[in-house]
C-alpha cells in the first residue's frame, strides 16, 4: 500500500509511522508513506500557500495553484491513486471504506488547513471527500493519520495475529465482544468462566452473543444494516433475556 499525504506539516504525519503497527508495517515494506509539502510547489519568494477568501469572511484558504501542482505531481508518481480530501463536508468514514481502500493499493490524502481549500481544487482533482466526524479540526492531518492507521492494520500480515483485524469491531458490522487477560481476578472481578474452559466452540458462541448484545444496546443502528442469521437472532434473544434477569 502506497500513501501520499499532501500536508503543510509533514513531520506531524510522519510521527504516525514512527511507532506501533503502522511503523512496523512500513519497516516491513507492507506500506509506504510519503509526505509532500505544497510549499515546495510555490513559485514566490515567500512560498505562499494561503490567501484571503474572495467575498470576505474569516480566516484564510489554501491556494489552488500550489495544491494542483502537488496533486498532479503525486498522481504522476503513483499512477491510478485515488485523491481523497479530508474535510467536515466529506462522507462519514466507515470500516468498509477503509477495507476498500486497503485493497486499492495506493491513495493520495489531501490535508486541508486554515478554513479549507479553494473549491476549484476539489472540482478538478479530488475524487472523494471523507470526514472522520462532525467537527472541525485545525488540520486534516489527524484525519489522514486515522485513515493511514485504519487501512494499514487491514493489510495482510500487518497485525501480529492473522485473525486480529478480521475479529475487530465493525468487520462483521458488529461491535467487538469484551476481552480479558491476566490476572484471572482483579478487585473481586473474575474473567468469565467460559473463557477459561478451553472449549473453543463455547468461547466463540459467547463472544458472538456478547458482540450482538453490545451492538443492540450501544449501537442498534448498526443492526439495521446487518442481516442476522437464525442462530444470531437466537443468541441476541438469549442475551437480552439474560440482562433482564
Ligand atoms: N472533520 C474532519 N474530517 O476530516 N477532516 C476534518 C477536518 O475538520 N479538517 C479540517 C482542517 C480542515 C478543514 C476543511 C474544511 C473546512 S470547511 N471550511 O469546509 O468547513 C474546515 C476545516
Amino acid at each position: 500500500m502506497q500513501f501520499s499525504v499532501i500536508t503543510l506539516f509533514p513531520e506531524l504525519v510522519e510521527s504516525v509511522v514512527a511507532e506501533g503497527v503502522v511503523g512496523r508495517a512500513e519497516k516491513r515494506g507492507l506500506m509506504e508513506l510519503k509526505c509532500v509539502n505544497p510549499r515546495d510547489f510555490t513559485e514566490d519568494v515567500h512560498r505562499t500557500v494561503d490567501d484571503r477568501p474572495y467575498g470576505g469572511g474569516p480566516g484564510m484558504l489554501m491556494r489552488p495553484d500550489c495544491l494542483l501542482k502537488t496533486i498532479r505531481s503525486e498522481r504522476e508518481r503513483l499512477g491510478k491513486a485515488k485523491v481523497i480530501y479530508l474535510s467536515p463536508q466529506g462522507k462519514p468514514l466507515e470500516q468498509s471504506m477503509l477495507q476498500a481502500l486497503s485493497e486499492e493499493g495506493s491513495a493520495i490524502l489531501l490535508c486541508g488547513r486554515y478554513e479549507g481549500i479553494d473549491e476549484r481544487v476539489i472540482d478538478l482533482e479530488v475524487d472523494e471527500e471523507w470526514s472522520i466526524g462532525d467537527y472541525v479540526l485545525s488540520g486534516g492531518e489527524l484525519a489522514a493519520m486515522v485513515v493511514v492507521d485504519g487501512v494499514t492494520r487491514l493489510l495482510p500480515e500487518a497485525l501480529g495475529h492473522k485473525g486480529s483485524a478480521i475479529e475487530d469491531s465493525f468487520t462483521d458490522g458488529l461491535l467487538d465482544c469484551p476481552h480479558y487477560t491476566r490476572p484471572e481476578r482483579i478487585e473481586d472481578l473474575d474473567v468469565p468462566k467460559v473463557l477459561l474452559s478451553g472449549n473453543h466452540q463455547h468461547i466463540e458462541k459467547w463472544r458472538k452473543k456478547q458482540a450482538l448484545g453490545r451492538t443492540q444496546l450501544r449501537r442498534p443502528d448498526l443492526l439495521q444494516n446487518t442481516e442476522l442469521n437464525e442462530s444470531d437472532k437466537v443468541l441476541l434473544i438469549e442475551f437480552m433475556k439474560e440482562i433482564k434477569t
